[in-house]
């Protein structure tokens, strides 16, 4: 029997989801409502099926690719584990981030590390560790890489360089391109000189070239305009120095449906142009097809999540406005005030066939810009107790929240086969006062 559809407004959850009693929704089996009054609001919630089921998909679809979560989305100790199982390498880049993962358990060969600016210390942690790959995204970084050298191990390192390529939702994410700080530019010769210079040192392992476009990419296009660009550069690279680097990384980007009528990237289908569009450009110009490396962070993890919200006020405008006020906002989860992002929100816990009216989910920040979910369409009676759940809420929030107005980061429970357990509890002012040495 088909399962019921869990909203009528055909919001993006997790694969999981199934209509509960009294208008609960049941992720994982394990019903939101339930959720929030164990551990409170705001909470985040993880499908960790969601999560494992699209790491399988890119795996799948890429048999023969490596396939690097980015841990920039979102990690704990559990996503690493699901990862790791999972046999997905990490792309991580900070020290935190590589800490994190290691003290885990993820094995350090399976890790990439990323960055514009590595500390000094980012790079001895990751060479001490031995990480699988370094990219490098700036001159300045190769003497030191290169002063870092360990006797018999020369560091696999990708060189970072811009194909032109603009995509991604928001300018802010659009990596692949002239004027902004990351990676070599092409037309300049700085990509070929950082090339040049990384094979004149003995402790470097030049294996391939990266990119990484932006963010929120619905369609393949502008991967095969960059695989164009960076086989052509591997062709160059080949003419000049005669050498065939065996790894091209494509970074992240892969987009997600947020809303109902979104475009969503296909990895079954992303995969086949991609890998049609590779070995057709290798051939022209006589390469061996390079390994492929991919780093998906969102279209992994954002799906699996869920933010649930307790509305405690809700009022009306001047203008006819109606705004529901919840007990999160800004602090965690950024993405509306940062980049214009849109949500689909809805009620749990109660009765939704009622009539509807149009709500502004807002935060509880002292802005009024903290605006969470514009024009949400919920139940007209809403009133304060009740609960909303935000999907596609698991890449982007938690890692990007913050310590506004001392709210406190929420808790992060899982769920999977209708057990709920809680990953991170919720941050205390005690947390944030054990961090005061001075007065
Ligand atoms: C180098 C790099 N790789 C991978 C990612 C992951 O991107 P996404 O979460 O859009 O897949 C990012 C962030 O956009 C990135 O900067
Ligand atoms: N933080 C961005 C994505 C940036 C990805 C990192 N390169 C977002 O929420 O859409």
């Amino acid at each position: 029997m088909p399962a019921a559809d869990p909203d009528p407004l055909g919001s993006p959850w997790p694969a999981s989801a199934r209509p509960g009693p009294n208008g609960d929704l049941l992720i994982g089996g394990v019903g939101l409502a339930e959720a929030a009054d164990r551990f409170g609001t705001p909470l985040y919630v993880l499908d960790e099926q969601e999560f494992r089921s699209r790491a399988r998909a890119f795996r799948r679809a890429l048999p023969t690719a490596e396939v690097f979560y980015a841990a920039k989305a979102f990690l704990c100790s559990a996503v690493v584990d699901w990862a790791a199982d999972e046999g997905l390498g990490l792309d991580v880049c900070s020290a935190g981030e590589l800490r994190l993962a290691a003290a885990a358990g993820f094995p350090p060969e399976r890790i990439l590390l990323h960055g514009n600016a590595k500390t000094p210390e980012e790079l001895r942690l990751a060479r001490r560790l031995r990480v699988g790959r370094i990219v490098v995204d700036g001159a300045a970084e190769i003497p030191r890489l290169a002063a870092l050298a360990v006797a018999d191990a020369p560091q696999r390192v990708l060189v970072r360089v811009l194909p032109g390529v603009a995509a991604g939702h928001h300018r802010a994410v659009r990596t692949g391109v002239d004027g902004q700080k990351f990676g070599f530019r092409i037309a300049g010769g700085d990509a070929a000189d950082a090339v040049a210079r990384i094979l004149g040192q003995p402790g470097l392992r030049l294996t391939g070239l990266h990119c990484h476009l932006g963010s929120q990419i619905t369609e393949a296009g502008p991967y095969l305009a960059a695989v164009d660009r960076l086989v052509g550069l591997l062709a160059e690279i080949r003419d000049r120095h005669g050498v065939e680097l065996p790894e091209l990384d494509l970074g992240g980007g892969y987009g997600v449906r947020y809303l109902a009528g979104d475009a969503e990237l296909d990895p079954d289908r992303f995969a086949a142009e991609l890998t049609a569009r590779l070995a057709a450009r290798c051939a022209e110009h006589g390469l061996a097809v390079p390994r492929l490396l991919v780093e998906p962070g969102r279209a992994i993890a954002a799906p699996a999540g869920v933010a649930l919200y307790r509305v405690l006020s809700v009022k009306r405008g001047t203008d006819g406005r109606a705004f529901a006020a919840v007990d999160g906002g800004m602090s965690d989860n950024p993405r509306p005030a940062l980049y214009g992002s849109a949500y689909q929100v809805r009620t749990v816990g109660r009765p939704t066939d009622g009539p509807t009216a149009t709500f502004d989910v807002v935060g509880r920040h002292c802005e009024a810009g903290d605006v969470l979910v514009h024009g949400a369409t919920l139940p007209a009676d809403l009133r304060p107790g009740d609960l909303l759940a935000v999907p596609v809420a698991g890449a982007y929030q938690l890692s990007m929240a913050s310590g506004y107005n001392l709210v406190g980061r929420p808790p992060v429970a899982a769920v999977r086969e209708g057990r709920l357990r809680l990953l991170i509890r919720r941050e205390t002012v005690e947390d944030l006062r054990a961090r005061e040495v001075g007065r």
